[in-house]
This record gives C-alpha cells, structure tokens and sequence, in this order.
C-alpha cells in the first residue's frame, strides 16, 4: 500500500496496534495471492505517478464540458501507458488482461465520474472475441487492440431498455448489393444510452432488428462505423450526440444514435450465432439467447465491482470512524471514538461482511461462467439459462445491496460525509447507476424467479434441479411443516432457503390460483411481487451458501487467527441477514422469541470480536491513498487536516471577496428593499 509518509493519527495508530492478524495475509486473499498484489501494486503506481495526469487538478469543479475534455485526455495518458507496460510485460492476452483488471480501481482514481473508453475495452471487444466469425475476428480484433477504431455497445433505444425485443432500429438486407440499410424508423427508435457514443467513439455493435426476404428475424448485432476515421464528423444519415447532464457517469459520454437510410456492408454482421446467406436466406442460431451473451459476461463482472464499491466505501466510514470522537457513553467519561456507538458498528461491519462475501461469489460466478462458456463452445448449452438466472440474479442483489451500503456509510459519516472530498459521492453513483444499467433490476430478479419457478415445477413433479435449487426439495419434501430453526450457520442456510423456497411457493400458487381466470402471463404478472422477493431470497440464499463453502476453504488455508477473522466475517454476514429477513423466516420456519433474541445478542458478541479486527480488514482491502481519494478515509487518518485543506482548494477561497458581493449583494444591501 503506497502509505501516506505524514504521521498517523494517534487513535488509529492505536487500533492498529492491536490488530491480531496479519493484514498482508488477507490482502494476499482478496487480490488473489501475493504475487497478484505485487503486480496490482505495481500497475498502479506505474500509472499514478504519471505527473502528466495532473491528478493534483480536481474535476469536481470544472464545467460538464471540461470534465469531459479532462478525462478524454487523462484516459489518453492511461491508455499510451498500458500499451507501453504491455509490451513490456510480454506483449500476451494474458497481461493484458492483468492491466485491464488493476486498471478497474486505477481508472476510477484518474476520472472519478467515468471513463470515456469504457466500453470500448469491455462491451465492444467482448462482443466481437465472442460474437464474430474467424474472417471477422481477423479483421477487427487488431484494429480494436491497436485503438485505430474506437466502439462502443448500442443497444437501448429511446422507447426500450428492457424488452429488447421490441427494439426499432431496423436492418434490411438487399442481396444485390449484399448490404444492410439500417434506419431509425421513429424517435423511440433512437439509440439512447449507450456509453461513450455521444462524441468519442467512430464504431458501434447496433442491436437491430433484421429483415431479409421480406421478413423480420429479431435483433440481430452489426459492426457500424459511425464517425469518418479522419475528420471524426458524423456519416451521412448518422445523427448523433450527447444525452446530456445526469445523476452520475458524467464523463462517460453517454450518446444518442438515429439511422437515415445508412448503408453497412454484409460481412458486418456478427455471424457466429445466427447467420445470413449472401442470398439472404436467414439460419437461426442454436439458441436465439446466444446474442445476449456480453450482457450475461458483464453482469457476471459486476458482482466484483460491488464488492469493490462496498469495500471503498467501509473503509472510508470506518477509518473515519475511529478518529471522529463525539458524544459521551458515560456522562463524566471523555468523548469516545464514534464507533464505540453500537449503533455505528451495526452501520458499519455487517457492510465489510458483505464485501468479502460478494468477493467470493465473485470468484465462484467467474469460474462457473468460465466453465459453462467451455462447454457451450463445444455445443452443449444445457446450462445457459442457470448461469443467466443465477448472474440476473446476483447482478440485482448485489448492486442493490451495494447501493444500500454505500449510503449507510455517508451516513454514518455524518455532516462530512455528504461532502465530495469525503469521496463517497462518486462511490454511490456509480452503486445507484449500476442498479439501472445492464438490466433493470426487478427485471433481473423477474427472470431470475422464472427459473425459480420452472425449477419449483420440476421438483413437485420429481424432476431433477441444478445443485443451487436443491434446496426447494426440502420445502416440498416438508410437505407443508415449518423448517426447524437451530442457531447454526448451517441452521441460518436452511433457514433463509425454508424462506425462499416458502415465497417461491407463494408465488407460484398466486400464479395457479390466478391462471383460472387470466393467461398465464396475466397471472404471472399479478404475482410479481412475490417473484422478486422469492428471487431475492433466492440471491441471499446462494450468497451465503457460497460464503459459507468458500469461507471453510480459505479457513483451510490461511493462519488460525486470520481463519478466526473470516469466521467472524461469515457469522456476522449470515446473523445479519437473518435478522434483516426475519419477517420471510418468521413465515416458514418454526422460530421462536427466543431465538431471535438470541440471534440479536450473538450479533453483539459478533462485533464485539469484529471491533478490533475491522481496521486490520479494511486496511487489508488495500487502497492506497490515491485510489482511497478521501478525506475521511486517507491511511494516516487526519482527516481535520484533510477537510480545511480540500476546503481551501475550492475555486471560491481563491479570492477574499467574490465579485457578485459588488455586483449584486452590496447593492442589495444598501438598496433597503
Ligand atoms: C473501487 C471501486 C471500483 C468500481 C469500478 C466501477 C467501474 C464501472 C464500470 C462501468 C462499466 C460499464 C459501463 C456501463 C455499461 C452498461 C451497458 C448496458 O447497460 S448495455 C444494455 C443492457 N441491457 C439489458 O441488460 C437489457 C435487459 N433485458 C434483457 O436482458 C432481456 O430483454 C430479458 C432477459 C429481460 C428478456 O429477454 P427476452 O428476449 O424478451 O426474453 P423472453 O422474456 O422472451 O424469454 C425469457 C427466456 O429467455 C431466457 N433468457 C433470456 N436471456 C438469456 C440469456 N442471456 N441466456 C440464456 N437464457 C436467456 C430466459 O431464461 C427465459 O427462459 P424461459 O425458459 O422462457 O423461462
Ligand atoms: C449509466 C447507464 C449506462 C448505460 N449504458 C448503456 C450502454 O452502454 N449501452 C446500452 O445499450 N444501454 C445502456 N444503458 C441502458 C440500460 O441498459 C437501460 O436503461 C436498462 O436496461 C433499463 O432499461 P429501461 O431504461 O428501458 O428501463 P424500463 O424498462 O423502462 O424501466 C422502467 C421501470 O419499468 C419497470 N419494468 C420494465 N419492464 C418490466 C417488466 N417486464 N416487469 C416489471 N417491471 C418492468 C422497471 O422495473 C422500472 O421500474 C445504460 C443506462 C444507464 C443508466
């Protein structure tokens, strides 16, 4: 960690002096092993010591124009870098890859409101490695990696988001000209969205719906070139732009995209899945889903991001937390650090609980999307829709869950919290944003209950269920009783899936009782909110049983008093989300008064342990200063030091006397109304 060299706070000096486990050890975890935090080190260094990125400059002040030429030019110096330490490195995919992965917390110091390249490194390139045949990966995939064309991914339009279906933008194909025409035949039709298309990037995957031999065949995806290679200005028939200001992403450089009669050559569109004879004759793909293959890859990444924002955040709360002194416990005692507020710790702990739970279902989804790509390259695409169910899923409850928690932590850091240099602004709009893009998040958790209650169907006919929703066996093999409830981890497991498996029930016989006087889609609908909730317990449920598989591993491996550590983390993630979902369990487990007593005090004893291994946990998530850009959360904990020297900095303590106190307030002073 690149610590700052100015003396450490005295009481965080302290609590880090009691810490009784090896922080490197867990920072060794979290990134993967020490060689992996070497190289994250390294990485990030490399690219913030950089003076050309003038990071001493804060963005926050300039105008949305300037942000966005800011961080044009910043990513610019970034991405000349990496290419350079690429080479250096070896030149492999594999390096790459290890850039673009220490890069994700690296890029979010250097523009904190978004990168206006995003989504070229991620959605464009991820659709062409995946969705292209091997005469198109030969064609674009260099000129994607050398930066000589610069895409994004444009799907959303104007009247759709969500049923994506129902996009408008149209691409008919002439076989006598082998080329598509592609038109915008409304304004919902417009492209509206998508990432970095305002005035950045000259290329896009179009999502649209293709006609050939007078018929539609659905969305389909298009290589489009939408800017000249040497002018940068729009093509004929392209009209394109910025969407404007917006509650974040502000340098994100999202755009609007209309289509007038614009001409795209045949070997354009992406042709592994579904294919199109030059004749026009349109072959179907094996299973039509297969388009919507980067979304499911993003979303799968999206789970660490969460766990990332999260970990920020409690780090700044707590290390803010341990210095902050107010309100004395006892009356004639001097003023104790605020988390010795109870209150504080149930703000702050269950919060870094769940940022390595979600770390290691991060892991966990990563492999299994890994291993059902592989199977699903050799044909076999038996597990697609578990790993779309289970990534819609997690994508909802973690980015909800994340956003709920980077607020708790503003919170809990009280009038500085809501400033911008307390660095939790950012934190939270990228929590909330994520919460909307790459799928809705009632719509995630709506497919995911689908799955819920096919599989639901399959277990009461006897059928056999994927391994994550064996658990709706036990319900129906209870035939109706209560789950017992016993103070376990493993009690605490059966207990919320007793409760998912109870509300999918619910849900599933709302949907029976209704189909007897509305369509089955009616009555799906009017079942809605059971859906969502079951899908969310559904998330709970495989969030824990991962932390738990995941947690026993580790113990395994690392030292007893680390093992000790994530014990205490796993309890403290399993007693808090019972207690939280207690209204669900109360409806389907046999507990008592007692045993949520019970389960409240444990969670007293649970931060009572916690209370001196949190800062050894945060500060073992290991962000540097830089990364941290906080101050409430910088490593040396000054954080009065760092409040009146951020406030000086503002543009408006640059002179003694503002020229509107001449303009206007004298004036009206003197005026006497
Ligand atoms: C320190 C901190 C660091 C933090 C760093 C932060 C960095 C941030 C970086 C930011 C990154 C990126 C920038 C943002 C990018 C954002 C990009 C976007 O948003 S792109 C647009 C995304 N759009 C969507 O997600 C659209 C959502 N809609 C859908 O996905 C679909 O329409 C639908 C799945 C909801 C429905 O599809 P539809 O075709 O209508 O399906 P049906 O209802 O007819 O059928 C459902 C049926 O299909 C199966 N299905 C659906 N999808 C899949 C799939 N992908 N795989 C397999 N099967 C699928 C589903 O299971 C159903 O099956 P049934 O058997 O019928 O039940
Ligand atoms: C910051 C950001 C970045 C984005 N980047 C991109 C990008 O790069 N490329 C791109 O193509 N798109 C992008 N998007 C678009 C994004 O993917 C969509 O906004 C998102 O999928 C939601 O779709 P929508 O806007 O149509 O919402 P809507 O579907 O209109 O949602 C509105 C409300 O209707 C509800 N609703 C809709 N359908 C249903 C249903 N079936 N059942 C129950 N409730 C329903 C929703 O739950 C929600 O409450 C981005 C969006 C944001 C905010």
């Amino acid at each position: 960690m690149s610590k700052n060299l100015s003396i450490v706070n005295k009481d965080l000096k302290e609590e880090r002096d009691k810490i009784n486990f090896n922080v490197e050890e867990f920072t060794n975890w979290f990134y993967g092993g020490a060689e992996k935090v070497k190289e994250k080190k390294y990485i990030e260094n490399y690219f913030l010591s950089d003076k050309d990125l003038n990071l001493e400059l804060d963005t926050s002040y300039l105008s949305y124009k300037d942000k966005y030429e800011e961080a044009v030019r910043r990513s610019i110096v970034v991405y000349k870098k990496l290419y350079k330490l690429h080479n250096e490195m070896g030149g492999t995919h594999e390096d790459f890859v290890k850039i673009m992965e220490n890069l994700r917390f690296t890029m979010g110091a250097i523009n904190p409101e978004g990168n206006p390249f995003v989504l070229h490194f991620s959605m464009f390139a991820l659709t062409i490695m995946n969705m292209t045949n091997d005469e198109q990966k030969a064609e674009w995939l260099p000129r994607i990696f050398n930066c000589n064309i610069l895409g994004t991914y444009a799907q959303t339009e104007l009247g759709h988001g969500t049923y994506i279906q129902r996009l408008e933008t149209t691409a008919t194909y002439d076989p006598k000209t082998k080329e598509f025409t592609l038109n915008s035949p409304t304004l919902t039709s417009y492209k509206w969205w998508p990432g970095n298309l305002g005035h950045t990037v000259d290329h896009a995957i179009v999502m649209a719906q293709l006609y050939s031999q007078g018929k539609c065949h659905g969305i389909q995806p298009f290589i489009v070139q939408l800017r000249d290679s040497e002018t940068h200005k729009p093509l004929p028939g392209i009209d394109i732009g910025d969407i404007g200001n917006k509650v974040g992403f502000q340098t994100v450089n999202n755009g609007f995209l209309g289509f007038k009669n614009v001409k795209v050559p045949y070997k354009n569109m992406l042709m592994k899945n579904s294919k199109l004879l030059e004749d026009g004759t349109f072959i179907k793909p094996k299973n039509a889903k297969l388009n919507y293959g980067t979304m499911v890859i993003i979303r799968v990444h999206m789970i660490i991001d969460a766990a990332c924002r999260i970990a920020k955040a409690t780090t700044i709360a707590l290390r803010y937390s341990l210095v902050r002194r107010q309100s004395p416990i006892n009356p004639n005692e001097i003023e104790p650090k605020i988390i010795e507020h109870i209150t504080q710790q149930n703000k702050i702990f269950p919060g870094i609980a769940k940022a390595v739970v979600f770390k290691c279902m991060a892991d966990y989804l990563t492999k299994l999307h890994l291993s059902i790509t592989q199977e699903g390259n050799t044909g076999n695409l038996a597990r697609m829709p578990e790993l779309h169910a289970l990534s819609c899923c997690l994508k909802a409850v973690c980015t909800n869950e994340d956003a709920k928690t980077v607020e708790v932590c503003r919170l809990s850091c009280g009038g500085h919290g809501f400033l911008r240099s307390a660095g939790l602004d950012d934190v939270y709009r990228n929590s909330t944003a994520a919460q909307t893009y790459e799928g809705e998040n009632t719509v995630m958790l709506l497919q995911a209950a689908r799955f819920l209650i096919k599989s639901f169907n399959e277990a009461r006919n006897g059928g056999s269920l994927t391994e994550g929703v064996k658990y709706l066996f036990d319900f129906i093999g209870r035939n109706g009783k209560r789950e017992i409830f016993d103070n376990s981890i493993n009690g605490i497991l059966r207990a919320i899936q007793a409760a998912a498996a109870g509300r999918t029930y619910i849900a599933w016989k709302h949907i029976e009782d209704d189909k007897r006087h509305n369509s089955i889609e009616v009555a799906t609908n009017l079942a809605g909110v059971h859906l969502t909730k079951a899908a969310e317990l559904h998330g709970y449920v495989c969030l824990l049983q991962v932390g738990i598989e995941e947690i026993e591993k580790i113990i395994r491996n690392v030292s007893p008093a680390l093992g000790l550590v994530f014990k205490n983390i796993l309890e403290l993630f399993a007693v808090d989300l019972i207690l939280n979902k207690i209204g669900d369990v109360i409806q389907h487990v046999d507990i008592s008064n007692e045993d949520i007593e019970k389960l409240e005090k444990q969670m007293e004893t649970l931060f009572k342990f916690f209370r001196t291994s949190a800062i050894g946990v945060v500060d073992g998530f290991d962000f540097s200063d830089p990364i941290i850009d906080s101050t409430l959360g910088s490593y040396d904990g000054n954080v009065y030091e760092n409040l009146i020297n951020a406030a000086r900095k503002s543009p408006l303590n640059q002179e003694d006397v503002n020229r509107t106190f001449h303009l206007y307030i004298k004036p009206f002073m003197k005026s006497n109304l």
